[in-house]
């Protein structure tokens, strides 16, 4: 379906990265050893998949006009969103006027950029189970939400990831602080909560999902093992494949995940959150690339999700074989500062079976994430023991 070139030539296969995390780090390395040329695109200079591409652009994404004309001067002949905040609409235009390949679909990163979109499509358009929701423009109509629902409850930013601008809320008391965090942790400030009923569930997991072509020629689903997680206020901090699931919780994850990405087409990578009690699932969102949880498979599948990633939408054949346990920790910044040191390397991959990714951002916050230990084990919980030992002896310093 594509020809693949030379990097920097007439041949060559582009690919421009809108957002350049830790993420998309890995997917423009898995596109770099497959002689794409990578343009990595990002609000601010230096973040980390800009500094394994070919070249980079520091524009304001949410802004469309200027990310059309990005797209112009540079013809990609496929652009990969790998965060929420974009100007989806300009993607819309983009994909219409066949000015590049968006991935998964510019629909796809309209519907899940929105809280209320992808809420709207799965519980409303699909019928699948999710938790209660509402959603608010004031702290009036918040509070009706709230008393509709009942305590506890979710409040989230309808625009913001990785938990920022999130509550729980338990007690009225709760209410007042959680509309003004929500205002505040937005990515884009829209003012517009959802509230969304607890979900009493006994664990939660990624259920890896890719759209790729298959044996037949034709695009086909395709699952990885499901990937157990932890997470500290909305933000992940430890996760481990294989999940132990039973077989009917596995085949309804399997049955959710397949409708939702079926709707939202296209080739690439999904995430999947799922809630899980029993034997009963529940949908709770949808990444249409990488996910965060799935840093695991760097060190437990044949394919990690970024190369599977980066293959799908290059139209090449995928293989989801998780080939060990593993587990994946968190390196936080701990500091405020740029330009920040790591001490206990050295130390930390003594553990056996460890790795490390240190992502090179730019400027450490105390809860931005700026590594990750992977260990592999004879089952996830020597493995999740492993992964955090490495983890906890890397400890970022002061740079200078
Ligand atoms: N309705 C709910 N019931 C129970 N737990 C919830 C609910 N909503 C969120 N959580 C908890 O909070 C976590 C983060 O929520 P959510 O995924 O909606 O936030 P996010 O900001 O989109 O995070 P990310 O971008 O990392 O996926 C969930 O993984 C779950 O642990
Ligand atoms: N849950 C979504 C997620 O993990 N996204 C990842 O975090 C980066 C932003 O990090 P930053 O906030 O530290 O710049 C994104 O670019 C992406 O790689
Ligand atoms: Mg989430």
């Amino acid at each position: 379906m594509f020809r693949f070139g030379t990097p920097n030539s007439s041949s060559a296969l582009r690919v421009m990265m809108l957002g350049c995390g830790e993420l998309g780090k890995e997917v423009v390395i898995s596109l770099q050893r497959l002689g794409c040329e990578v343009i990595a695109v990002d609000r601010y200079a230096g973040a980390p998949a800009m500094q394994v591409a070919h070249r980079a652009h520091v524009i304001d994404m949410t802004n469309g006009a200027a990310l059309k004309e990005l797209v112009i001067r540079e013809q990609p002949h496929l652009v990969v969103p790998e965060i929420e905040a974009i100007a989806t609409d300009m993607l819309v235009e983009i994909e219409r006027e066949k000015l590049a390949e968006v991935i998964p679909t510019a629909r796809a990163t309209q519907l899940t950029m929105n809280r209320e979109g992808i809420r709207r499509l799965a519980a409303e358009t699909l019928g699948l189970p999710t938790s209660a929701y509402r959603f608010a423009d004031s702290l009036e109509e918040m509070q009706a939400a709230i008393d509709a629902i009942g305590y506890p409850c979710f409040i989230k930013p309808v625009m913001s990831s990785s938990g920022k601008g999130q509550s729980l809320v338990r007690t009225p008391e709760e209410v007042k602080p959680a509309w003004d965090y929500a205002a505040a942790g937005g990515r884009v400030n829209q003012g517009r909560v959802i509230v969304e009923g607890m979900i009493d569930f006994d664990y939660e997991i990624t259920q890896l999902t890719v759209r790729a072509v298959g044996a037949s020629g034709h695009v086909e689903t395709f699952f990885c093992d499901p990937i157990g997680h932890v997470q500290v206020k909305g933000d992940y901090v430890e996760s481990w494949q294989p999940m132990p699931m039973s077989q009917k919780a596995i085949e309804r994850s399997r049955e959710i995940a397949q409708a939702v990405t079926e709707n939202l087409g296209g080739r690439g990578i999904f995430g999947v959150e799922l809630f899980v009690k029993g034997d009963e699932v529940w949908f709770s969102e949808v990444s249409p690339r990488p996910h965060d949880t799935g840093l695991v498979t760097l060190c437990t599948q044949r394919q990690s999700e970024f190369e599977l990633h980066a293959r799908a939408i290059l139209g090449l054949p995928v293989n989801t074989a998780c080939s060990q346990p593993g587990a994946s920790a968190v390196i936080y910044g701990g500091l405020e500062e740029k330009g920040i040191a790591f001490e206990g390397v050295a130390h930390a991959l003594q553990v056996p079976d460890s790795d490390l990714r240190l992502f090179g951002k730019p400027e450490s916050f105390t809860r931005r994430r700026m590594g990750v230990a992977l260990a592999t084990g004879q089952d996830t919980d020597d493995a999740r023991k492993k992964a955090k030992e490495c983890a906890s002896r890397v400890q970022p310093v002061r740079g200078h």
